[in-house]
């Protein structure tokens, strides 16, 4: 069922906290990003976005958010349902923008799963989180009018305006683990990259070292990644930073559920 449009917005959460979370999909898979990469993993997708990239690969719980309200007992028993998996991912859309968010965490946490929280880093909240995931947005996500999957540029300038919020992200690396997760598109991403870098290490207490930067190719299909991966390997080598594959799609490509 379609979901409201009001949980795009986080001041929904008073109204909805009652009804539970928007689940776009729950499944098992192996994680494909970042330091955990290859880890057998529950992902629990909530959905609604406060952003728009342009190349959004959960187009359906950002530009045309779709799921069904679910309480926090039957994500839970879903996610037990797959007995082999330590490992619970929380991704959307994205999950921060749901204060239920923080109950399942502390559900997951109870029961002593590792969770991982996959975030644009535009919403801080306090939750047991054992690896935040951020990915902060660069301007080359922008929805542009040329880039625009739906409309003509209208989230343009929300979009601009409310990806980086150095407030929430400076206070989630000084809480949690963290990995910052770039999705590059080709090198004129890597000086705001640097520069954002600097900026978190100028507003936080805590040391974030060259290899918990990663750079990840954008693509949503293997043929797409087929453009981007190596030239951001080469990045990553020449900068110092840490390459990480999209190990989904090269095992899977884009199928549903992986
Ligand atoms: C769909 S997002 C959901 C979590 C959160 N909204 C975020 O952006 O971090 C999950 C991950 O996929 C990445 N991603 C989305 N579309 C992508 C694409 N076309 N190529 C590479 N990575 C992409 C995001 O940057 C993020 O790291
Ligand atoms: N296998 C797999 N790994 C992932 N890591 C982060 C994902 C996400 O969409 O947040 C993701 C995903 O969609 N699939
Ligand atoms: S922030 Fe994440 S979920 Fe939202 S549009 Fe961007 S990639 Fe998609
Ligand atoms: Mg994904």
């Amino acid at each position: 069922m379609p979901v409201a449009s009001d949980v795009e917005e986080p001041t929904a959460d008073a109204d909805a906290a009652d009804e539970g979370l928007p689940i776009n999909e729950v499944f098992y898979s192996l994680q494909g990003e970042g330091t955990l990469a290859g880890v057998p993993s529950v992902f629990v997708r909530t959905s609604g976005c406060n952003l728009r990239c342009w190349f959004c690969d959960s187009y359906h719980t950002s530009w045309e958010p779709t799921g069904a309200w679910r309480d926090v007992d039957s994500i839970l028993e879903e996610v037990r349902s797959h007995e082999q998996a330590n490992h619970v991912v929380l991704t959307g859309g994205e999950p921060l923008i749901h204060e239920e968010s923080v109950e399942l965490l502390e559900r997951l946490d109870e029961e002593g799963y590792h969770t991982t929280i996959e975030t644009n880093g535009t919403i801080y909240r306090d939750a047991p989180i054992d690896l935040a995931s951020i990915s902060p947005k660069l301007a080359s996500s922008t929805p542009t009018p040329e880039r625009d999957p739906k409309g003509e540029g209208e989230w343009e300038e929300k979009h601009e305006q409310n990806r980086i919020d150095m407030d929430a992200l400076s206070q989630m690396v000084d809480a949690y683990e963290t990995q910052l997760k770039f999705v590059v598109t080709d090198e004129s991403d890597l000086p705001e990259i640097t520069d954002l870098v600097d900026r978190v290490r100028e507003a936080t207490a805590t040391t974030v070292a060259d290899d918990d930067v990663l750079l990840m190719p954008e693509g949503m299909t293997r043929e797409q990644l087929d453009g981007t991966r190596s030239e951001v390997a080469e990045l990553a080598m020449e900068y110092g930073y840490r390459y990480t594959p999209r190990l989904h799609v090269d095992l899977w490509n884009d199928a549903p559920g992986t």
